[in-house]
C-alpha cells in the first residue's frame, strides 16, 4: 500500500494535477480518498460515483485502482502461470473451431478498420493478439452505435439493452460471434466490466451533452470512451514479468494515453464536431481566452484562438508524457503496438500546428511517410527494457 501513496502523493500524477490546476484541497482529498479506498480492499465504483462533491479524476481513480487489483493478485503467480495464458485455446473448448472463427472475424474487423493498428498487433502473441481484436471489435461497435450510419435511430433504450448484453457476454452467454470471442476473452484474462460498462456511459452522456463546463467534465468523458480502452487492454497486454513498477501505475500511464488520444481526437475534429452542434472544448477556459461558443461556429483562426489551441496541445501533450513512462513496464510483445499508436497519435498534435491551428477547415493527419517512419521509431522503443518506475 506504501507504494501507491507514495506514487500517489509525489508521483507523476501530481504533477499533472497541478499543471492542470487541480486546486491543492482536491489533491489533498484526493489522497486521502484514494488512502481509504485502498485500505478499505477498493469499494465499487458506483458509490464513487454517487458522490458528486469529488472531481472527476478522483472518481475515475477507482476504477484504476479495482482493476489494478484484479490483476496484482495475477502478477504474483509464477511465470509459468503466464505462459500459459499464451497457450493456444483449441482443446479447452468443445466449441473451439466456432472460437477460432470468431476472433479471425474480429482479425478481419480489425484490420479493415485499423490497419495500421492490425499490423502492430502482429507481433504479440497469437492469444493476446486475438484477444486485443476481441476487445476492439466491441469498442469499435460501441463508438458505432452514436457514430456509425443508424447513429439517428439510437436511443438510451437501446443503449441499456447493449449493456445488458455485455453483462450476458461476462456470464458466458454471448448473443452473436464477436461477443463469443470477447466472452472467452474475458473468462481467460483479468478483465474487470467496469470500463466497459463506462464506455457505454460515455454513449449515453455523448447523446445527450454538447457542451463541457470545464476540464474536470471533459475529463470524465475523454475516461468514459477512451480511458477505458487502456483498462481494457493492459490485463490482455500483459505487465512484463521483470517490471518493478507497481501495477496502479501502469494502469494510470493507460488511462493516461486513452485521455490523450481522445483529447487530440477533440482537437482534430473541432470544425467537424461544430458542424454536428458540438463543442468539446472546456466552456471556462473559451471564456478565459476571450473566445465564445458563436467563435467556434464561426471558425475564424484568430491570435486569441492560436493561444487557446496552445494550452490545449500542451494539455494533451502532457497526457502522452504521462502514458510514455508506462509502455517500457508492458510485456516486450506488447509495447511495439502501443508505441506505434501513441507516436501517431500524438504526431496529430504536431499536424495541427503545422496546419496554424485551423482545425475548423483543414484535417491534421499524419501523413503514410511519417507514419511508415513511426514503425521502426515505435519498434526501437519497444525495445527498452522496463524503467523501474516505482517498485511494488
Ligand atoms: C495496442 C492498442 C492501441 C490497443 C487498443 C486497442 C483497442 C481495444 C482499441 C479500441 C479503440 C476504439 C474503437 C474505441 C472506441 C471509442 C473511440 C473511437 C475512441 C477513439 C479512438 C481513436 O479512434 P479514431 O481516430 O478512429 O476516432 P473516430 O471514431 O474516427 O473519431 C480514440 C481516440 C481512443 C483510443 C484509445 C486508445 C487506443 C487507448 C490506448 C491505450 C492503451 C492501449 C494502453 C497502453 C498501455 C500503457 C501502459 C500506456
Ligand atoms: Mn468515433
Amino acid at each position: 500500500m506504501s507504494c501507491v501513496l507514495l506514487w500517489v502523493s509525489c508521483g507523476p500524477k501530481e504533477n499533472v494535477n497541478s499543471l492542470l490546476g487541480l486546486s491543492w484541497r482536491a489533491q489533498r482529498r484526493f489522497r486521502l480518498w484514494s488512502r481509504i479506498s485502498f485500505a478499505s480492499g477498493v469499494s465499487a465504483f458506483s458509490s464513487a460515483i454517487a458522490e458528486p462533491s469529488r472531481s472527476s479524476e478522483e472518481r475515475v481513480y477507482e476504477v484504476v485502482l479495482k482493476q489494478a487489483a484484479l490483476v496484482r493478485e495475477q502478477r504474483k503467480e509464477t511465470d509459468e502461470r503466464a505462459l500459459n495464458l499464451d497457450k493456444p485455446v483449441e482443446g479447452d473448448f468443445t466449441n473451439g473451431d466456432v472460437l477460432n472463427a470468431a476472433y479471425d472475424r474480429c482479425g478481419e474487423v480489425c484490420a479493415e478498420y485499423a490497419k495500421t493498428f492490425y499490423l502492430g498487433t502482429q507481433l504479440m502473441t497469437p492469444e493476446r493478439r486475438r484477444a486485443i481484436w476481441a476487445i476492439y471489435v466491441w469498442c469499435r461497435r460501441t463508438d458505432e452505435l452514436v457514430d456509425g450510419p443508424n447513429a439517428s435511430h439510437m436511443t438510451p433504450k437501446a443503449l441499456d439493452r447493449w449493456e445488458k448484453r455485455l453483462t450476458h457476454v461476462f456470464e458466458g452467454r454471448p448473443y452473436d460471434m464477436y461477443d463469443a470471442a470477447l466472452s472467452d476473452t474475458v473468462s481467460k484474462y483479468p478483465v474487470d466490466i467496469q470500463p466497459f460498462k463506462d464506455m457505454i456511459e460515455g454513449m449515453r452522456l455523448d447523446m445527450g451533452k454538447s457542451r463541457y463546463n470545464n476540464f474536470d467534465e471533459l475529463y470524465l468523458y475523454c475516461y468514459y470512451v477512451a480511458g477505458t480502452v487502456g483498462l481494457m487492454s493492459v490485463p490482455v497486454m500483459g505487465i512484463a514479468p521483470e517490471s518493478q513498477a507497481s501495477t496502479e501505475s501502469v494502469y494510470n500511464a493507460a488511462l493516461a494515453l486513452g485521455i490523450a488520444n481522445q483529447l487530440t481526437n477533440i482537437l482534430r475534429d473541432v470544425g467537424e464536431d461544430t458542424r454536428r452542434g458540438r463543442i468539446y472544448l472546456p466552456q471556462d477556459e473559451l471564456a478565459q481566452a476571450g473566445l465564445s461558443d458563436d467563435d467556434i461556429f464561426r471558425g475564424q483562426v484568430t491570435d486569441k484562438w492560436r493561444n487557446f489551441m496552445k494550452g490545449q496541445i500542451k494539455r494533451a501533450r502532457m497526457f502522452f508524457d504521462e502514458a510514455e513512462k508506462g509502455v517500457s513496464e508492458l510485456s516486450s510483445a506488447s509495447r511495439w503496438p502501443v508505441w506505434a499508436s501513441l507516436l501517431l497519435y500524438r504526431q496529430i498534435l504536431d499536424s495541427i500546428e503545422a496546419n496554424d491551428y485551423n482545425n475548423f477547415t483543414k484535417r491534421a493527419y499524419v501523413g503514410k511517410v511519417k507514419k511508415l517512419l513511426s514503425l521502426p521509431a515505435a519498434y526501437g522503443r519497444a525495445l527498452l527494457s522496463p524503467q523501474n518506475m516505482v517498485k511494488r
